[in-house]
């Protein structure tokens, strides 16, 4: 075959000594890819159409492999044009006697769509993270809603299971809520809902979580708090929401019904529904017993 036919190949082709690194042969594929002419290509060194970092790798990991085996397949590499531009190649190299015979080819556009593959997944992950933290998130009041609050808190239970911390449950309603509705339209009411929101945040640490439990309705579960931690919290929270202004509404007072993590045994499965319940009975007793107050389901219990 003679060096007309060699040029024929539809991939760029190239014999360099292996000891030396002189380039003996170079088609015109190759020298089309380099932008160089056979002159300036061959009988000068591979080092001068191989990127620095490339050599280095050849150096160190191709070279030993290649005088073990013979062979190096899919070796990635960049090749620097006479234009100082960086293209990818794919090469296979294979050794006869002193001489490395390599066939290479371009990897521009693989490259290229190998990059725009990771944009694709980055951009997907962000919309991923975003989609999974609005679906998390109440959009009235930007808290957690029911559905997240239920996952964390299980979470959170599994947590305390094995490393005993104690932790309040706190059910809040809103105390005649349907009155500000009723006087002053839904828009002010959800005006109400969203500044309380806020405030129920502003007192809470990164470790309770604080959800829109129901429509006028919020749970807060507090991390690391006894009974006397929870009550004092209890307490600063009705003077909070007592110097909580409206620009269209009146003043409002919330009802509170508390429960708390009973220590448990080891084996213990802390059952959601239940403290939920727990506290579900102490806010209805806080509201039958006249409203803006807190009541704890503990204080029950002691009484049975
Ligand atoms: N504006 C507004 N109102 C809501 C929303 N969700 C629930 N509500 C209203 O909240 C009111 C709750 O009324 P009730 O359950 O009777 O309770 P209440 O008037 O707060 O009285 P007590 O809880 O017994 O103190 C209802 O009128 C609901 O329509 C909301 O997202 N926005």
């Amino acid at each position: 075959m003679n060096e007309a036919q060699l040029d024929l190949f539809p991939s760029l082709l190239l014999v360099s000594n292996l000891r030396s690194g002189r380039i003996d042969y170079c088609n015109k594929d190759a020298l089309e890819f380099v932008g160089s002419s056979r002159e300036d290509v061959v009988g000068n060194n591979v080092s001068n159409i191989i990127s620095r970092a490339s050599l280095i790798f050849f150096e160190s990991y191709v070279r030993p492999s290649v005088l073990a085996t013979g062979r190096f397949s899919e070796l990635q590499m960049t090749l620097v044009t006479a234009q100082q531009e960086r293209l990818p190649v794919l090469s296979n190299v294979a050794l006869h006697g002193e001489q490395l015979y390599w066939s290479m080819h371009s990897a521009k556009s693989r490259d290229k769509l190998y990059q725009e593959l990771i944009e694709v997944r980055d951009s997907l992950e962000l919309k991923t993270d975003e989609l999974t933290l609005l679906s998390r998130l109440d959009p009235l009041t930007n808290l957690l809603n029911r559905r997240a609050a239920s996952a964390d808190i299980r979470k959170l239970l599994d947590q305390v299971n094995r490393k005993f911390v104690p932790v309040s449950f706190l059910l809040i309603d809103i105390d005649f809520f349907k009155n500000i509705n009723d006087k002053h339209g839904h828009d002010v009411g959800d005006e109400v809902i969203g500044l309380l929101s806020k405030t129920l945040k502003a007192a809470t640490r990164k470790t309770d979580v604080v959800a829109r439990w129901g429509g006028e309705e919020f749970l807060i579960v507090l991390y690391n708090s006894t009974q006397d931690d929870a009550r004092l919290y209890c307490k600063y929270l009705h003077e909070r929401i007592a110097e909580m202004r409206y620009s269209r509404a009146d003043r409002i007072t919330v009802s509170i019904g508390v429960t708390q993590l009973p220590v448990p045994q080891r084996d213990t499965v802390l059952q959601v529904e239940t403290l939920i319940k727990e506290a579900d009975d102490a806010l209805y007793r806080a509201k039958d017993e006249g409203r803006n107050r807190t009541v704890f389901h503990t204080d029950k219990r002691a009484k049975i």
